[in-house]
């Protein structure tokens, strides 16, 4: 039985994706990412319902109506989202445990709906080790790593709040997170 979906989220650079990817390498069958919604055309040997949903701009904007969405954004004219069914397919479909890297926004989302999540803060040890972090991935330029930061700032804020999440882990150490990060994710796995 997969458990109910898990929310990641935390200022960028903090190590999500360093440490998802440790977890669906040691773990391939019990956990899932959602398949996105998008207008772009499939590019050759994209699948649809695998790579993406693609959909016509009427349909997508359809689904934004019915608030069948938990975010959408237009990046170059298209339109992309993670829609509420699309996560719900994970674990009735697939049969795993949903797992949503999201930012703040996201996070509300999520609430307001009845996917009954659980949610996760990764937290850097500092803002000066994030910085250090940014700069050290080498794949931001110095404004958009200055972007960042600053949202930094208001994520780690709303993290303060009460009850805003579960769980909150600080990536000081890599061992340390993925051993705390795999105990909260797979404490409701049967
Ligand atoms: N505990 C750690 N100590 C030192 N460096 C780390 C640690 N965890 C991750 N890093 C490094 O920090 C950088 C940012 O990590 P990563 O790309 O996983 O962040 P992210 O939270 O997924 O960011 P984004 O939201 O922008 O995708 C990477 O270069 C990664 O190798």
């Amino acid at each position: 039985m997969p458990g109910r979906p898990i929310v990641i989220s935390g200022p960028s650079g903090t190590g999500k994706s360093t440490l998802l990817k440790k977890l669906f390498a040691e773990y391939p069958d019990a956990f899932g990412f959602s398949v996105s919604h998008t207008t772009r055309k499939p590019r050759p040997g994209e699948v649809n319902s695998k790579d993406y949903h693609f959909v016509t701009v009427d349909d997508f904007q359809g689904l934004i109506a019915r608030d069948g969405f938990i975010e959408w954004a237009q990046f170059s004219g298209n339109y992309y989202g993670t829609s509420i069914a699309a996560v719900k397919d994970v674990s009735d479909l697939q049969k795993k445990t949903c797992i949503l890297d999201i930012d703040m926004q996201g996070v509300k989302q999520v609430k307001k709906t009845d996917l009954n999540a659980r949610f996760l803060f990764l937290a850097p040890p500092s803002i000066d080790d994030l910085k250090s972090r940014l700069v050290g991935r080498g794949t931001e330029t110095d404004e958009s790593i200055q972007k960042r930061l600053a949202a930094a700032e208001q994520e780690l804020a709303y993290a303060e709040e009460k009850g805003a999440h579960d769980k909150i882990i600080v990536n000081d150490d890599l061992e340390k997170a993925y051993r705390e990060l795999k105990e909260f994710v797979t404490a409701e796995l049967q």
